[in-house]
């Protein structure tokens, strides 16, 4: 992993991010129920909850995959609940998914291009034509995406098919598809699900590289408690569509509320399993 990644083309400030009362019914079920939260500037933020608590969901508001039934998502001065998904990347949140969303056949290079895609200045007549001005900025991005590729530990896997990469890589190579967006709130899914100790410990390693040599902000969603007490800084628990808890992990840990929806989630699985 290369230490001199540094941001590039952003605005040096970084916006808090502000969720407030936001609630999402679908037909008669409350997924999210009046939540909010605050991700501060740099921070790294966690939301995590029992399966079903609402966590994509509320991801998929923030993103703009989903509509908010009510309630506001507030990125600095940009109200997020009205709009697309593409504008809501070009304010700079960019995204990985639970499950992977990479193009399989497509090299871990032309996977990362596909992130810069909203960067690109050059129209699709100059590109197709390859005049000099779109050539420029094709060896522009590229360069961008070697430095990325680097700082993620990727260099040695560009041109390599994503599919058939094992799993851990993949998941890295998704991270590097969001950096290569420039965001200034990386929202990472589930990064570690699926993962062996040592993915798992690289991976938390990238997190923590990412925050310090960028300074953005990141929001996780993840169900691997060790790496949540380890790289968040705040910590919002969701039960049931609803906030319980909210604050420094060791503080959220400690929370009864907090201990009594996992161990109702644990004895219920274990009940359903008997
Ligand atoms: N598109 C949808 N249509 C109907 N119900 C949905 C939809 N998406 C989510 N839900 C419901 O909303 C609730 C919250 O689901 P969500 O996937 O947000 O939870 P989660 O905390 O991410 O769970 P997990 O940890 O299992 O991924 C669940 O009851 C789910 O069935």
């Amino acid at each position: 992993m290369s230490d001199t990644y540094q941001p590039d083309g952003m605005e040096p400030s970084i916006p808090r991010l502000e969720v407030r009362d936001v609630t999402v019914r679908f037909a008669g079920l409350t997924a999210l129920d009046a939540v909010g939260f605050t991700v501060e500037p740099g921070s790294v933020h966690a939301v995590i909850g029992p399966n079903g608590a609402g966590k994509s969901t509320c991801f998929n508001v923030l993103s703009g995959v989903y509509r908010a039934t009510s309630g506001s998502v507030r990125f600095g001065g940009a109200e997020l609940t009205a709009l697309p998904p593409h504008r809501i990347a070009e304010l700079g949140l960019a995204r990985t998914f639970q499950n992977i969303a990479l193009s399989p056949r497509l090299s871990v290079r032309d996977n990362m291009m596909l992130g810069r895609h909203r960067l690109t200045r050059a129209g699709f007549v100059a590109a197709g034509l390859r005049l000099p001005s779109a050539r420029r900025e094709a060896a522009l991005h590229n360069a961008r995406v070697e430095e990325i590729a680097a700082f993620v530990g990727l260099t040695d896997r560009l041109d390599a098919p994503v599919g058939l990469l094992p799993y851990g890589v993949q998941k890295r190579v998704e991270l590097a598809r969001a950096l290569c967006m420039e965001p200034k709130l990386l929202m990472l899914d589930e990064p570690v699900a699926g993962m062996n100790g040592g993915e798992r410990r690289d991976m938390a390693e990238l997190v923590i590289a990412v925050r310090e040599s960028l300074g953005i902000s990141i929001l996780l969603v993840e169900h691997d408690m060790g790496m949540v007490m380890r790289l968040a800084d705040a910590v919002t628990v969701l039960d049931f569509g609803r906030r319980i808890a909210d604050g420094p992990p060791e503080k959220v840990q400690n929370d009864p509320e907090v201990i009594r929806a996992y161990l109702g989630a644990t004895s219920e699985t274990e009940e359903a399993a008997s």
